[in-house]
Formats: structure tokens, C-alpha cells, sequence
């Protein structure tokens, strides 16, 4: 696994943070050493497709990146009829995301598209997976696509939500911050990496609250949603629509 140094070095200008090839290139190593229980939240997603699947049903993976969710869910899906569709708008990204999937066999046919997660169709979903990428949307197109996962889910159907968020409470989002920070430290991530990346997410990634986010789901028409996971500034829930 190629190792992130992409801000090791002083940059004279920190651009805006994309996912082209350099950051596909060492994407495993950078979500594994940024996101706190990344690995636990992948392995979650395979046990949810798992109870969640129904016969003759789609699962989505918007924002795939690399298919790390889409792998999970393949290797627990049984039922019969299945199709999981990935989609990423970088091409770094689908690109290697084919040859993941390829990489393994499976009985599951799994769709890799390249596309923008705002305009692809769904539909007759068990499962839609959104593993931090809402986050990368503008906040208007945030509520357009909960509602179009809402409409795309069948009954009995789940949204499994993960994003970095923020808290209105200042001690405390400082306090999360700043344990992230120490979580990146920890896993040998410099000052100066830290402070780089954090520049180069400013303008692209916008994290939304806790509470934010379940008003969106609720008002999507979700009768019910869970935080069941959450470490420092990171968290994952699960949305349900009833029966
Ligand atoms: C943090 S990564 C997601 C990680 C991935 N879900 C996982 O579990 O490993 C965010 C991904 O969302 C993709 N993305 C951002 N905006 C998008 C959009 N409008 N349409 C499709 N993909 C998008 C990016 O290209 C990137 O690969
Ligand atoms: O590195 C950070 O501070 C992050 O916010 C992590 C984060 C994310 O939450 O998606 C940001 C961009 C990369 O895709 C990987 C992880």
C-alpha cells in the first residue's frame, strides 16, 4: 500500500483538495490513517447488507472511491437477484476501483459507473451506502439526494450514513478537533501535513452537525435514524424506512 506524503512537503500553494490520481494512488493508506474506525465502519456495512438484503434488490455505493464498501456488501450478499451499483465521478478513482473488484470473484454482479452521485438513477434499493461523501456536496444538493435515496429505497430498506461532522457546542468541537489531530499524529502524519490538508479541505468539504443531519433524514421521510457510530469528529448512522 502506497504511503500518503502528499502534504509532507511545504507547498507555495495549497490547492483545493481533489481526488485525481495522486490522492487515488494512496487512498487506503490516507483513509485508514485520517478517519477513526474507518476499518470497523467497512466491516459494519458488510454485517448491515447482510441483514438488510431482499431478494431482486440494488445496493449503492455513491462516492465508491476505491469500492472498499461495495467489496464488504458483495462478499454478504446471498439473496438471490442481486446488484450493487458503485458510482464515483473521479476517474482515478473508478479506474481502480474496476480492478479491486475484479481482483476477487463473486457471484454478485457489481456496476462501476462513472458518474455524478446527484444525477445517477436509483432505484429498488435494500441498502444505500453514502461512506463520507455527502460531505463533498454542496448543502443544497445534500438534501436533493437524501430525498431521491428515500424514494429509491424499498420498504424495509436502509441508508448507512458516515461523515465528519461538526458541533455547535464550541468546547466540544474544539476538543474533537483536536483529538482528531492527535489521531493523525499518532499515526505519523506531521504538523505540517496536518495544517496542508486541513487548508486544502476548506473550501471543499463542509461538515454539517449531528442534529443537521437527522433534521435532512427526517424531513427526506425517514421514520427513523440512529448514530451508531461515533470517534472525536467522525460518525455513522443508520437511517431506516419502515416496513
Ligand atoms: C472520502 S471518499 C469516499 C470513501 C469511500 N466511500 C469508502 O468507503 O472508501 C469521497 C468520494 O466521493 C467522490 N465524490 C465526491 N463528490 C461526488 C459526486 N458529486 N458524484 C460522485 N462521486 C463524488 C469522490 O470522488 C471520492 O472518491
Ligand atoms: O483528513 C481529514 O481530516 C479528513 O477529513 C478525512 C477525509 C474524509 O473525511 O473524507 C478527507 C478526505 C479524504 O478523502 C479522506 C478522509
Amino acid at each position: 500500500m502506497s504511503k500518503d506524503q502528499i502534504y509532507a512537503e511545504p507547498l507555495a500553494h495549497i490547492q483545493d483538495f481533489r481526488f485525481d490520481e495522486q490522492v487515488a494512488d494512496v487512498f487506503p493508506d490516507m483513509i485508514q490513517r485520517s478517519v477513526p474506525g474507518y476499518q470497523s465502519i467497512i466491516q459494519t456495512i458488510g454485517q448491515l447488507a447482510s441483514r438488510y438484503q431482499q431478494d431482486h434488490s440494488h445496493f449503492y455505493d455513491l462516492g465508491c472511491s476505491l469500492g472498499a464498501a461495495s467489496l464488504a456488501m458483495r462478499r454478504h450478499i446471498n439473496a438471490t437477484g442481486c446488484k450493487i451499483v458503485a458510482v464515483d465521478n473521479s476517474a482515478a478513482m473508478v479506474e481502480r476501483c474496476r480492478r479491486h473488484l475484479e481482483a476477487f470473484r463473486s457471484d454478485v454482479p457489481v456496476e462501476v459507473i462513472e458518474g455524478d452521485i446527484r444525477s445517477t438513477e436509483l432505484s429498488n434499493a435494500a441498502m444505500v451506502v453514502v461512506n463520507f461523501t455527502l460531505q463533498f456536496l454542496a448543502k443544497s444538493d445534500r438534501t436533493a439526494l437524501l430525498n431521491r435515496v428515500f424514494q429509491a429505497l424499498k420498504p424495509g430498506g436502509i441508508l448507512l450514513l458516515s461523515e465528519k461532522i461538526i458541533s455547535p457546542a464550541p468546547c466540544s468541537n474544539q476538543l474533537l478537533v483536536e483529538l482528531h489531530h492527535d489521531f493523525k499524529r499518532a499515526n505519523g502524519y506531521s504538523e505540517l501535513e496536518i495544517s496542508q490538508k486541513r487548508t486544502a479541505l476548506e473550501n471543499v468539504m463542509q461538515p454539517d452537525s449531528i442534529e443537521q443531519h437527522q433534521q435532512r433524514l427526517q424531513a427526506a421521510g425517514f421514520s427513523e435514524s440512529t448514530v451508531w457510530f461515533q470517534c472525536f469528529n467522525f460518525c455513522s448512522m443508520i437511517a431506516f424506512k419502515q416496513p
